[in-house]
């Protein structure tokens, strides 16, 4: 298997993306905690959800992978969802006023899955009812979705069914999705904390596990159970949920 390097994901012209929308390019800018901004280029994605980077990486990043996919992040506005890619990104939390998501943007990040590079190329959208046409056009690259809303914030939770319905109509059917926050609607469950840190690696381990195993499952290899394993890893780390 070829090994490639991987962008870091800020900067457009350093990085592969999915080329969505059809038109060329996207999106909007990214203000406020990163305080940069994307603008979207050209690359192949394969049927198998695999990113292939259509030019070099201009990126000073030094890591290889050996297989990528693309997971959004979705969900109302301030929610937490650029703070949980912060947190799992760099390991901080961006504390302090909150400043809203300005159309989409991403990172990159690498895992290490069964002796495998696994890059996770990580779409952060704008929660804010006016940027959805923008992030729409890219819900149909996208191999995982994280969808999250906010414990302690009741109408981002009575919002979750107009998010899976909007991902059922611009989604792949086989999207691999997982619901932060919530215990219902039938996809796989965890709470996080960006703030804290907890289950943030988990959360995104799991999904990079599940579009690993999905992608290069052998033929008697029993199926990977995501939620089994997050249930696993959650008890093995002493937590009472
Ligand atoms: N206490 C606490 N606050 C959080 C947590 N995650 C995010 N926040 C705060 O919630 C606010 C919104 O966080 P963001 O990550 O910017 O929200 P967002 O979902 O990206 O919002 P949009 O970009 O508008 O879609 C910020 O003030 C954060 O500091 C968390 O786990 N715990
Ligand atoms: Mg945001």
């Amino acid at each position: 298997m070829s090994r490639k390097k991987a962008g870091k994901g800020k900067n457009a012209n350093s990085s592969p993306t999915t080329g969505s929308p059809k038109t060329g390019s996207p999106t909007g800018k990214q203000k406020g905690k990163t305080g940069k901004s994307t603008v979207g280029t050209g690359s192949v994605v394969q049927a198998n959800g695999m990113v292939h980077p259509s030019r070099p990486s201009l990126s000073n990043s030094s890591e290889f992978y050996d297989i990528a996919f693309k997971v959004m992040l979705v969900g109302d506005s301030g929610v937490g969802k650029t703070c949980l890619l912060v947190r799992f990104k760099d390991g901080a939390f961006l504390a302090g006023s909150f400043i809203s998501t300005v159309g989409i943007d991403f990172r990159n990040k690498v895992l290490n899955i069964d002796r495998l590079k696994v890059k996770l190329q990580i779409w952060d959208t704008a929660g804010q009812e006016r940027f959805r046409s923008v992030t729409h056009a890219y819900y149909r690259d996208a191999n995982a979705l994280l969808l999250l809303y906010d414990v302690t914030n009741r109408t981002s939770f009575d919002n979750i069914k107009a998010w899976l319905t909007e991902i059922h109509d611009y989604a792949q059917q086989d999207v691999v999705l997982m619901l932060l926050g919530n215990k219902e609607f039938g996809v796989p469950y965890m709470e996080t904390s960006a703030k804290s840190g907890l289950n943030v690696e988990l959360a995104f381990t799991a999904v990079a596990i599940e579009l690993k195993h999905r992608s290069m499952k052998e033929p008697n290899e029993p199926k990977f159970k995501l939620q089994d394993y997050v249930n696993k890893e959650m008890k093995s780390a002493g937590c009472a949920c």
